[in-house]
């Protein structure tokens, strides 16, 4: 799928092009370009604004019209009428959906469009929208109206309705803990609440009309576009970074972040000089749990096993949630009492390992499988009574749990860590 954006250039990457290029790229699909100014802004201030050639913007817009299949669009920043008219001229025919962010100041104080164009955007951009998304303030300006109990959201965007966008939504409509977004679709209203987070960040407009623009392409209605936009910016306000020395940018979490994270220290650890001696006869596997999982389908593992051929070390089976049972469930019970701890992994068990997580200054513990009650073992939920029992036996968090086997049951170590990075930086310490 391509969806094409069309705006300025925030050399911050937390708004503008780069930040639609890091949402559409975080959810799978491929970015189509088209840069209608170059703006200097960071986290702190917003320097200048340099608008594209209209000579460039045409070239631009005919490269990727000539060439793709164009799912989606976004308009973002367009500054002046010059570039509105052509964006307008090359997009009016088109019949797929089209989100307009009506950005008019950034959050830094900004200026994005030129006060004389903001008739020639009424007139040639919202009229293009399949969606119009501004903030509240954006929508008083665009309507000259102030929200208030007289002039409800409703008023308001029933205005910018009648200037041509065929749906409307007001976000960041704030009551006391909530932040509400008015929607008017062409035959109905509602509004969708969510919970306020008291962070200023950079981004999430921009953030927000990209998730609507992606969910449409991908054929679902306006009002499942809307709840997905909303998490989807919710998630990346929560979740930004103070990466500059002004106000923190919005962070998108990747789609498949648990499985590259995990499938690179899987290929980490099966090139670790000398890690065959650590594979039990069980052979291993490596876990990564999504936040908060409620059940081994929740928690990504290997579908087969780490295996041991040799001296060599190889990975026999396919990323899959649900994919383990043992390591899975031991993470679970870890992950309850502590929910910071999503990764673990099984080694082999032997005295050289034992001395070494002894000397090393991780927090050990352990658990004595014939203690283990008979209502336990026939219930078969000997893993989480061992865990939670070595839980009881440690007073810090374990970083390892080992326990020395019982009658016909080979002894086990499992290492335990926030990610399967962190995991692996306590197997350096225990290996070989
Ligand atoms: C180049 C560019 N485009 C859009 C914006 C506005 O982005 P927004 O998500 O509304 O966020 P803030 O600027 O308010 O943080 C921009 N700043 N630059
Ligand atoms: C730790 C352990 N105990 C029995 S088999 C095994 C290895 C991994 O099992 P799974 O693939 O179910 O996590």
């Amino acid at each position: 799928m391509n969806i094409l954006s069309i705006g300025g250039s925030d050399p911050s990457s937390g708004a503008g092009i780069q930040s639609d290029i890091r949402v559409f790229s975080a959810l799978g699909v491929h970015t189509l370009t088209v840069i209608t100014a170059i703006t200097s802004q960071n986290t702190s201030k917003f320097g200048m604004v340099e608008p594209v050639s209209s000579k460039i913007l045409q070239k631009q817009l005919e490269s990727v019209f000539s060439d793709f299949k164009i799912n989606g669009v976004k308009i973002g920043m367009v500054y002046n009428s010059k570039i509105i008219k052509i964006i307008h001229q090359q997009l009016k025919k088109l019949k797929i959906p089209i989100v307009v962010d009506p950005v008019i100041r950034s959050t830094t104080g900004g200026s994005l469009i030129e006060n004389n164009a903001r008739k020639d955007f009424q007139k040639y951009i919202v009229p293009l929208a399949t969606i119009i998304t501004p903030n509240k303030k954006e929508a008083e300006l665009l309507t000259k109206m102030k929200i208030s109990t007289k002039n409800t959201p409703e008023k308001v965007a029933k205005e910018i309705q009648n200037m041509g966008a065929k749906n409307v939504t007001i976000t960041g409509i704030e009551e006391k803990k909530k932040v509400s977004d008015f929607v008017l679709e062409k035959n109905s209203k509602y509004i969708i609440s969510g919970e306020k987070i008291p962070k200023i960040n950079h981004g999430s407009g921009c953030i927000h009309s990209a998730a609507v623009v992606y969910s449409l392409a991908k054929k679902k209605s306006i009002k499942e576009s809307l709840y997905f936009a909303k998490k989807f910016t919710y998630k990346s306000i929560k979740n930004a970074k103070k990466i500059g020395k002004g106000i923190a940018i919005t962070d998108i979490q990747s789609k498949n972040k648990i499985e590259d994270e995990l499938s690179s220290a899987i290929t980490k650890f099966i090139k670790l000089k000398g890690i065959y001696k650590n594979i039990p006869e069980c052979q291993t596997n490596f876990v990564f749990s999504k936040q908060r999982p409620k059940s081994t389908k929740d928690v990504l593992g290997i579908s087969g096993r780490i295996v041991k051929a040799g001296t060599n070390v190889l990975v026999a089976g396919d990323l899959k949630y649900g994919g383990s049972k043992h390591v899975a469930t031991a993470l679970l019970s870890m992950n309850k009492k502590y929910p910071g701890i999503c990764s673990a992994i099984n080694l082999k068990y032997q005295s050289t390992t034992l001395s070494k997580i002894k000397k090393s200054k991780l927090e050990v513990s352990s658990y004595d499988r014939s203690k283990e009650p008979k209502h336990v073992k026939i219930k078969g939920s000997t893993i989480r009574w061992g865990i939670n029992s070595a839980i009881k036996n440690s007073k810090k968090i374990p970083d390892v749990i080992f326990h020395k086997g019982d009658f016909g049951k080979e002894p086990m170590i499992i290492v335990f860590g926030k990610t399967p990075e962190n995991v692996l930086e306590k197997i350096l310490k225990i290996k070989g």
